[in-house]
C-alpha cells in the first residue's frame, strides 16, 4: 500500500519558489491502480519522484507497507527503493548493448550478496517475466531490436523484478498509437491485479481513466476533484 499525505513540493525559482505540489493526499491499495491525470505542469511527475523517494517533500509523508519514507537516511530510503518500489520512468532507460534478458538479470546484480545463487533464481525470474509481459520469443533481443511497445513491456517487467509491492509508472503509452497504448494499459491493469502491486500511474490519455480503480485530476499541483472516480 502507498499513501502520499498533505505532500507538497517547492522549487527554486530565482529568489522564489515555485509550488509543484500544493497539499495532495491520495492512496492506492494492493491490486488497484491510482491514476495522476492533469495538464502538462500540473506536477505530476513531481509527485511521482516524491512516492518514489527521489525527492523529499518539503512537506507531508509518503507511507510504503506502514513505513514513513520521508524520515529515513538516505541509504535506508535507497533499501526501501530496491525492496519496495518499482519504477517505469517515461524515458526508457535500457542499456543499448544488453540483451531483454540482460536488462532484467543486472537487476539483481545492482542487490549485491549471493551471487551465484542470486544469478540462477534471477534467471529463471526475469525469464518468466519476459514470458508474462508477452515477449517470450524477444528475451535475446537488444533494445534496438525491438518495437517502442515491446521496449516499454520490458521496462515492465524489469521494474517487477525485485517483487515490489508498490509499481510507479510514468506516462507508458505517450509514445505509442491508441491500440498500442490501450494493451500496455491491459497488461499494467492485469499484473497489479495479479502480483497485488499498488500502482500509481500518471498519464494525460483521458481514454483510459474509466478503466482505472481512482482517478486523481491535478491542476497547478492542487487536487482538481477530491472525490475519487470510482470504477
Ligand atoms: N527540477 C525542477 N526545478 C524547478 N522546477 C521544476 C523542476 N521540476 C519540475 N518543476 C516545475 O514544477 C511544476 C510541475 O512540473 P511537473 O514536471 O511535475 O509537471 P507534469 O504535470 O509532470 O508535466 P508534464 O505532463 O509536462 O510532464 C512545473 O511548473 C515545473 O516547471
Amino acid at each position: 500500500m502507498i499513501r502520499l499525505e498533505d505532500i507538497s513540493l517547492t522549487f527554486p525559482d530565482g529568489s522564489d519558489r515555485i509550488t509543484a505540489v500544493d497539499h495532495v493526499t491520495l492512496s492506492s491499495s494492493p491490486g488497484e491502480v491510482t491514476a495522476i491525470t492533469g495538464p502538462s505542469g500540473s506536477g505530476k511527475s513531481s509527485l511521482l519522484a516524491v512516492a518514489a523517494t527521489l525527492i523529499r517533500p518539503d512537506s507531508g509523508r509518503v507511507v510504503i507497507d506502514g513505513v514513513d519514507a520521508t524520515t529515513l537516511t538516505a541509504d535506508r530510503a535507497s533499501e526501501l527503493r530496491r525492496t519496495s518500489i518499482g519504477i517505469v520512468f517515461q524515458q526508457s532507460n535500457l542499456l543499448p548493448s544488453l540483451t531483454a534478458h540482460e536488462q532484467l538479470v543486472v537487476m539483481n546484480e545492482l542487490g549485491g550478496g549471493r551471487p551465484r545463487r542470486r544469478r540462477a533464481a534471477a534467471t529463471r525470474r526475469a525469464e518468466s517475466l519476459l514470458r508474462d509481459v508477452g515477449l517470450a520469443e524477444h528475451l535475446d533481443k537488444r533494445p534496438h531490436q525491438l518495437s517502442g511497445g515491446q521496449r516499454q513491456r520490458v521496462n515492465i517487467a524489469r521494474a517487477l523484478m525485485n517483487e515490489p509491492s508498490v509499481l510507479l509508472i510514468d506516462e507508458p503509452t505517450s509514445a505509442l498509437d491508441q491500440e498500442r497504448g490501450a494493451s500496455i494499459i491491459d497488461l499494467l491493469l492485469r499484473l497489479t491485479d495479479e502480483r497485488r502491486t499498488s500502482t500509481l500511474l500518471v498519464t494525460h490519455d483521458l481514454v483510459h481513466l474509466p478503466r482505472m480503480h481512482s482517478v486523481v485530476q491535478l491542476v497547478d499541483g492542487r487536487i482538481d476533484h477530491p472525490a475519487a472516480v470510482t470504477r
